[in-house]
């Protein structure tokens, strides 16, 4: 029925890396608390790996050295500065590591409340055509990517510039003619960085396509198990399964041989600088240009240089994953809401049951032609309104307009009282909107909870005695007296402990302890036991007692009963009237009850028909 091709989908931005570095530090500023001093606690965290090899040299000199002096009370003295300052560096990496998570947590916790009531926000044509999973990854998946890359890889980054900084200034201070044999070691690894992060980024792509798509095809048969099984496609299934696991771990392979590569590849530098700094090292020992102590003290100063070297490729590799990532919430964030909510400066709704006007609407998905063409009708309070029609013919899509889950292409979609006044639909609060006028999908869809949970959707503060007196004013004493638990039954992931039948009446207690004003009703059309069915009619009937209605009537029951019947065609409200005034014309009512009664009596009288 609906195509999705055309729907508006989160456009990707253009911004460059840096661009959405700033642009995602605005978005949660609590990231940048206290920056500057976390970054210098990172620095002084690499002071004591640094400081060792300087107490090394001076142990060394002073106790081997020509002439050395150093006794064991000296050494012990050097231990103690060394013990000291490993302590100090390991208290402040503490602290370091403290402050970032707090802020970078705080921050991002900020992020993911926001893209989750964006979400919200965004008109049910952006859910539609964003695949669902995909709008919870950007707030879960995507921020835990960038929450890692700022709490271990963005300070990473800081501690390793750190080391290699620190250890240089060491080594050129000792020895500039070793400190250049150092560099020219590690030189080639350096320049051929960028070409591996770009390998790395390449295949890290791939892994987290391949991820998304192992996903989907394990989560699919979890989700279809009954029909695996029904159609016995296991092996089929099974295979697809497979299929997913191995392209990943494929993909994986690849990645991580690259990562290797570079690995290895600084293990060799590091080899090689340290054979070239105790070679070089003697011979100027030798000429008397340097001490024993300074050549021991440099084979300590390189191993500085080889752990970030070596984690170089990965960091760069992690900075565009969370790059990439902070990009995804940052587009959700920016996708405008198309249906704005006036918020405080809305128009209050008044008491009492609402009418409702149509001014000459019309409306078509964005891309698609008009599914509702120049609808212009008013209905009256506490009238109850059947709205039928063939499969297609825009009766979703006028709930869907009355309960201002969208915004009409033209015309206006007003509410009033019973004095006559009106309001533009656009110009209510949500919150009024919501609590005025409740829209009842076919299945109404349960949270794994308890029923009271799950009914305190209705009315957030109600009370189990109020909650026990609407199941009673909703005639549902003897179902609720068969719950084993009462109030107090799970009724299990969207409801699945619960019958087909008992989930609409779940719905209709909500929607009752609601207490909305006007009632859009799309029509259950799933089949249910006949004693369960009486029981959502009765309710129903309460319900929709004083109060203005429309429902999306599949029941041949639900037409002949209402007040008045507004029959839809290709998007054109075409008849309007009583069922007896309909019923015995040659128009489209008249067909589809034709078809209704034929159906009806084939499959027994309380027979589901959905015309088509
Ligand atoms: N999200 C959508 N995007 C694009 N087109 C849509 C979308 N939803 C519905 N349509 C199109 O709008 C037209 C009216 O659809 P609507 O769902 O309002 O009909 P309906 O009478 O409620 O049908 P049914 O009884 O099958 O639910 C159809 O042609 C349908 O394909």
């Amino acid at each position: 029925m609906s195509t999705t091709d055309d729907l508006p989908e989160i456009e990707p931005s253009r911004l460059g890396g840096t661009a959405i570095i700033r642009r995602g530090l605005a978005l949660s500023p609590a990231i940048k608390d206290g920056l500057w001093l976390t970054i210098a606690l990172a620095i002084l965290s690499t002071v004591g790996g640094s400081v060792i090899p300087i107490l090394i040299q001076r142990t060394v000199d002073s106790g081997l050295g020509d002439g050395g002096t150093t006794s064991v009370g000296d050494i012990a003295g050097f231990l103690c500065i060394a013990a000291v300052l490993i302590l100090f560096t390991g208290g402040v990496a503490y602290w370091m590591r403290i402050r970032l998570f707090v802020a970078s947590e705080t921050g991002l916790a900020q992020m993911r409340v926001d893209a989750f009531r964006h979400v919200h926000d965004l008109s049910m044509l952006t859910q539609n055509s964003e695949r669902r999973g995909v709008l919870v990854s950007r707030v879960t998946s995507d921020i835990d990517q960038v929450s890692q890359f700022l709490q271990f890889t963005g300070i990473q980054i800081v501690v390793s510039l750190g080391q290699i900084l620190v250890a240089t200034a060491i080594m050129a201070y000792y020895s500039w003619q070793l400190t250049i044999v150092v560099l020219v070691c590690f030189l080639p690894l350096a320049i051929s960085l960028k070409w591996f992060a770009q390998r790395l980024s390449d295949a890290y792509d791939i892994v987290r396509r391949t991820v998304g798509e192992m996903i989907a095809v394990i989560g699919e048969p979890v989700v279809g198990a009954s029909v695996v099984r029904a159609y016995a496609i296991e092996k089929r299934t099974q295979d697809r399964v497979d299929t997913g696991i191995k392209g990943n771990l494929d993909a994986n392979v690849k990645a991580q041989k690259l990562v290797a590569v570079t690995f290895a590849a600084s293990g060799v530098a590091g080899g090689l600088a340290n054979g070239a700094v105790i070679a070089i090292g003697v011979v100027l020992g030798v000429a008397g240009d340097l001490s024993m102590g300074t050549v021991i003290a440099f084979a300590f100063l390189v191993g500085l240089f080889v752990g970030p070297v070596q984690t170089a490729t990965q960091v760069l590799t992690d900075a565009q994953n969370a790059i990439a990532s902070w990009r995804r919430v940052i587009d959700l964030l920016d996708t405008p809401a198309d249906v704005v909510d006036p918020g405080a400066a809305g128009r209050p709704l008044p008491g009492g049951a609402l009418s409702a006007r149509f001014d000459h609407v019309t409306f078509a998905y964005p891309g698609g032609p008009a599914v509702l063409k120049d609808v212009d009708v008013e209905i009256a309070p506490r009238q109850r309104v059947a709205v039928v029609g063939e499969t297609g013919s825009g009766k979703t899509t006028f709930a869907k307009l009355l309960t201002r889950l969208m915004d009409p292409t033209e015309g206006v979609v007003g509410l009033g009282t019973s004095a006559g006044t009106w309001q533009d639909i656009s110009d209510v609060s949500f919150a009024d909107l919501r609590s005025h006028v409740l829209m009842v999908p076919q299945e109404g869809f349960l949270f794994d909870a308890t029923l009271r949970d799950n009914l305190l959707y209705g009315r957030k503060d109600a009370t189990d005695r109020e909650l026990v007196g609407v199941i009673d004013e909703l005639e549902l004493t003897d179902w609720f007296a068969s719950l084993p638990h009462g109030l107090d039954t799970q009724v299990g992931q969207r409801g699945e402990s619960l019958s087909a039948g008992e989930r609409q009446i779940v719905a209709l207690v909500r929607s009752a302890l609601a207490d909305p004003q006007l009632i859009v009703l799309d029509e259950a059309t799933s089949a249910v036991d006949p004693q369960t069915e009486l029981r959502a009619t009765r309710a129903l009937d309460k319900l929709l007692d004083g109060r203005s209605s429309v429902t999306i009537a599949h029941r041949l029951s639900t037409a002949e009963n209402a007040d008045r019947i507004l029959v839809f065609d290709a998007g054109r409200l075409v008849e309007d009237g009583s069922h007896a005034q309909l019923v015995d014309g040659d128009g489209v009512y008249a067909r589809l009850h034709a078809s209704w009664v034929a159906q009806a009596s084939i499959s027994g009288p309380q027979a589901v028909a959905e015309p088509s």
